[in-house]
């Protein structure tokens, strides 16, 4: 169902990051351990649920951060934090996504932080995923743009070949070392690499591809999130959509 937004005229894409990320932080009660997403969207819904505790509106938060630069905002806002060591069934985590299938499968990843969104967001019972509705495809890789693998630095180029070789057959894809600011290749937080892979036609079954890209050695996580969201929210210009796994 969709819940109209306002009767102003057009939205940027931030407002509607912003109204996705604050209708998610509604699924947020006091005393939950929580997943704290990364990137733009997932900015809004950390900011809240500061704000939210600031106000005594929610007691008892514990955040586990999904990247260092989270982790630095959740510190900024006075957010307790902890990890998985300590916490490893979480209650809800909310974080935005790069492409939503219309079976709610995710790529994730283009901010780079996919291997820690991964273990943190397949650790909770709840996986509330706040978009746009740009984000919307109906195929993974169908968008034209890249879907992220994180794989060691050691002989990285050797490794972007492999992923490529992969999809020779079907799709084709061009694997495409992601380059920082500086020039330099882009360093996740764990000191690896990514590749981006672009894909030429559909990727063809999910789960078999994602098999297939781990079983090569060098690759340490890719961006596909294959039936993990239980929820997610589409803020678009004409309203909310839910979608319930
Ligand atoms: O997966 C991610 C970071 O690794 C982000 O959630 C994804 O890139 C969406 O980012 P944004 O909300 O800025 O569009």
């Amino acid at each position: 169902m969709v819940s109209p937004i306002s009767s102003s005229p057009v939205l940027t894409q931030d407002e509607l990051k912003k109204i996705a990320a604050y209708k998610a932080v509604d699924y947020v009660e006091s005393g939950m351990v929580l997943g704290l997403g990364t990137g733009s969207t997932a900015y809004y819904a950390v900011n809240r649920i500061g704000e939210l505790l600031k106000q005594g509106k929610l007691t008892n938060i514990i955040g586990i951060p999904t990247s260092k630069k989270t982790e630095e905002q959740a510190i900024s806002l006075g957010i307790p934090l902890s990890d998985l060591d300590t916490h490893p069934v979480l209650d809800l985590a909310i974080d935005g996504a790069d492409e939503v299938d219309t079976y709610l499968n995710l790529v994730k990843g283009r901010g780079g932080s996919l291997l820690r969104e991964k273990m943190v967001e397949g650790a909770c019972k709840k996986f509330v995923v706040i978009v746009d509705e740009s984000k919307m495809v109906k195929t993974l890789g169908g968008s034209g743009l890249a879907m992220p693998v994180e794989i060691v630095p050691f002989c990285w180029n050797f490794t972007a070949k492999r992923l490529e070789r992969l999809f020779s057959d079907a799709a084709g894809c061009v694997a495409k070392l992601r380059v920082g600011d500086t020039g330099k290749p882009f360093m996740t937080d764990n000191m690896n690499y990514i590749v981006d892979l672009y894909f030429k036609g559909e990727m063809g079954d999910l789960k078999v591809v994602s098999d297939e890209i781990l079983r090569l050695a060098g690759v340490v996580e890719h961006g596909m999130f294959i039936d993990m969201a239980t929820t997610v929210i589409v803020a678009g210009e004409c309203g909310i959509t839910v979608k319930n796994k």
